[in-house]
Order: C-alpha cells, then sequence, then structure tokens
C-alpha cells in the first residue's frame, strides 16, 4: 500500500553552503518549512522539485523520485511548482495560460476543476488581461489557479507572498486557506514569515543554517525552544462558523461554531447565515474559573484543558483547550497559570479579546 508522506533524505553542497535533511512530511495538510534568510528553504524545495542536484534519496507516497539508482526529472514528479514571483507566461491572457496548464495536465482524462479554480481565486474578471495588466496578487492567484490545473499530487510554493505588500498579502492568505481546506492536496509551503507558518501550517519544519533545528506539528514545534524566531508569538488558531445574527446598532455579528457559545466579532457587512472564518491568537486569549459578566458580548467559552506546556518564553506558557467541537491554544503568564491552578481535565473559560474575520 502507499504511503502518505514524502522523504526527504538529502545533502546538497553549495560551498560554503550545505544542506542537509532527514525529513518526513505527511502527504496531507500544509507542512511549512520555515527558516531565516539563507537558512537552505528554497535550496530543500528545489532538490525536492528535482530542480536542484543533490545527494539521497527522496519519496513520495512509495515511489522513488531520487534513489535506488532512479532521479525522476522535475517534469516526471506529479508536482507543481509556485514561485515567489508569479511565473505566468507573459505574451498570454490568463484564460491562455490557464489553457496551457490544462493541456499539459499530469492526469489527462481527469475533468479539471477548471471553474472551481476561477471562483477559488476570484479570476473570472482577469481572464482577458494579460499579466503585466495584474497588480501582484492577481498575478500570485492566477499563477497558483494555473499550477493546480496541472493537476498535481503535492504543491511546491516558494514564499508564495514575498513579492507583496502586507496589504496584498492578507488579501491572498484566506485564498491560500480556502485552498488548503477545499482541494485534497499536500502543500509544501516555504516562508520566513512565523504568522504565515502559525497561519498556514499544520507540519512545520524549521531550518537554521542547512539543518534541520525543529520539527513536528503546529502545536508540538511552538513550544520548541529551539524552534528560530518567535513562533509562538505568531501561534493561534483558525475557527470556523457561520453567523448566527446581527446587531445593527452596535455593528456586531455573533457567530455559532463548534461551540455552544457564540463569538461576537465585528459585523462590517455580515448577514446571518454566512459561512465565516476567525483567527483567534493565542495572546488574545485569557482564561478565568467564571464566565466573565460585565457584558453580554464578553466571548466566554466554557472549556476543558487539553494539555500545558512552558513556552520558550519562561514568563508564559502554552495551554491547549477544547471547547466542545473547537480547539484553542492560548498563551498566559506562568504567573495566571499558577494563580489559577491550572491542570490537564480542568474546566475552565476561554475570553477571545478578539477575533479577526479572516
Ligand atoms: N547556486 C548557488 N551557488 C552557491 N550558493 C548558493 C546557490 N544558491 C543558494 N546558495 C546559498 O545557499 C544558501 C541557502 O540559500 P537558500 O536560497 O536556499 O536560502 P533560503 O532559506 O531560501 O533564503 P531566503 O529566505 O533568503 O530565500 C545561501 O547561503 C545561499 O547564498
Amino acid at each position: 500500500m502507499a504511503v502518505s508522506e514524502l522523504i526527504a533524505r538529502l545533502r546538497v553542497r553549495l560551498d560554503p553552503f550545505e544542506l542537509n535533511t532527514d525529513i518526513t512530511l505527511p502527504a496531507k495538510g500544509v507542512s511549512v518549512i520555515f527558516g531565516p534568510s539563507g537558512s537552505g528553504k528554497t535550496t530543500l524545495l528545489r532538490a525536492i522539485a528535482g530542480l536542484q542536484p543533490c545527494d539521497g534519496e527522496i519519496w513520495f507516497n512509495g515511489n522513488y523520485w531520487q534513489g535506488n539508482g532512479r532521479h525522476r526529472k522535475t517534469a516526471e514528479r506529479p508536482l507543481s511548482y509556485v514561485f515567489q514571483e508569479a511565473s505566468l507566461f507573459p505574451h498570454m491572457t490568463v484564460a491562455e495560460n490557464l489553457d496551457f496548464a490544462e493541456r499539459y495536465t499530469l492526469r489527462p482524462g481527469n475533468a479539471s476543476k477548471r471553474d472551481d479554480l476561477i471562483e477559488l481565486f476570484d479570476i473570472a474578471d482577469l481572464m482577458s488581461r494579460r499579466p503585466d495588466r495584474l497588480s501582484g496578487g492577481e498575478r500570485q492567484r492566477a499563477a497558483i489557479a494555473r499550477a493546480l490545473l496541472r493537476q498535481p499530487d503535492i504543491l511546491l510554493m516558494d514564499e508564495p507572498l514575498a513579492s507583496l505588500d502586507d496589504a496584498r498579502k492578507h488579501e491572498i492568505l484566506p485564498y491560500l486557506e480556502r485552498l488548503k481546506n477545499e482541494f485534497e492536496l499536500p502543500i509544501i509551503y516555504v516562508t520566513h514569515s512565523a504568522y504565515e507558518a502559525a497561519r498556514l501550517g499544520d507540519y512545520i519544519v524549521a531550518l537554521d543554517k542547512g539543518t534541520v533545528v525543529s520539527q513536528g506539528e503546529l502545536y508540538d514545534v511552538i513550544s520548541d525552544p529551539k524552534f528560530p524566531g518567535d513562533i509562538s508569538r505568531e501561534a493561534g488558531t483558525v475557527v470556523t462558523g457561520i453567523v448566527d445574527s446581527v446587531d445593527a446598532q452596535w455593528h456586531l455579528a455573533q457567530i455559532r461554531t463548534g461551540s455552544s457559545a457564540l463569538i461576537t466579532v465585528p459585523a462590517n457587512n455580515l448577514n446571518p447565515g454566512d459561512a465565516v472564518r476567525l483567527w483567534i491568537r493565542a495572546s488574545d486569549i485569557s482564561l478565568s474559573h467564571e464566565p466573565l459578566k460585565e457584558n453580554s458580548i464578553s466571548n466566554s467559552l466554557p472549556c476543558q484543558i487539553e494539555d500545558i506546556r512552558h513556552d520558550p518564553n519562561p514568563a508564559l506558557m502554552i495551554v491547549k483547550l477544547r471547547a466542545e467541537k473547537i480547539e484553542l491554544i492560548t498563551r498566559i503568564t506562568r504567573q495566571s497559570a499558577s494563580h489559577l491552578g491550572l491542570e490537564p481535565q480542568m474546566h475552565i473559560y476561554a475570553h477571545i479579546k478578539t477575533a479577526a474575520l479572516i
């Protein structure tokens, strides 16, 4: 039976730089390769893609891409690659770029999801334009749709937001999240941004100076002091929900999630019944033994503590909570953890200070 994983035991020598990895990534969800500039992230991604010569072995779902006497060329690996700068063909319109990808699909005879992708990435109005008449964010959305039309078994993305300003980054992140949730396609995502790693990553590999210094599920690495950068500061949870009601007087919407307690957020243009996604930062949740009563929008969720860990910052603790069907992570001071006498399995209230709509 094919094993659902990507194994990369490899070495790249780019004198004086050397990359050595022995990693096993789950072939599902988003695996993030994280690390500072020059740590070897792009080199690793390129080696996995067959774009960078390397020693060692790479296998995907039980098939050798390299090793055991085999070396599959990039075109023979069932992958698509999204570069930092959107790499659409400049002389073709968006529609022609998509046509091209469909012609060279890895699964001839398998209906492409062209219409779904055009809708997912919201590019219907861009189809007749050439890349030089698109914004950076539009170009990248079209480039990702094109990469997916190849119908790969895995998508490799090298800092796809790096060339965009902050506003454009925040515009594209929700598309990446929808891609992650709506397509059962494993993604390897290179970034130096702890925020992107925390928001998109299911499994994280941290590189430093060409070596893997930490790897694991997001919740495991955020408490790892070896992890470069302050990823726990960026940790949080994405929660999905439906707008239950809108308070027109105060411009607030109440969101029904997997917890029986509603979460209140600024209403923006929401209407009852709308599906929404919330990003709740670990540092925006506080805990207490009683629900907050001072007003009706306190966002107090009854929870049970699943796990408690030390944060790399010695003043802080990380607490994993379950509020019925939703899971939350909070980051609180050691002092308040001690005052509250927190212990696994304890029932507690989580107070969400802010939940951002994403
Ligand atoms: N073709 C090359 N020849 C020699 N050295 C190279 C080559 N390509 C990359 N390097 C070096 O390898 C190291 C790792 O580069 P790489 O691009 O993989 O890092 P990165 O983590 O992706 O960085 P960034 O976040 O800045 O893109 C760097 O020191 C870089 O200078």
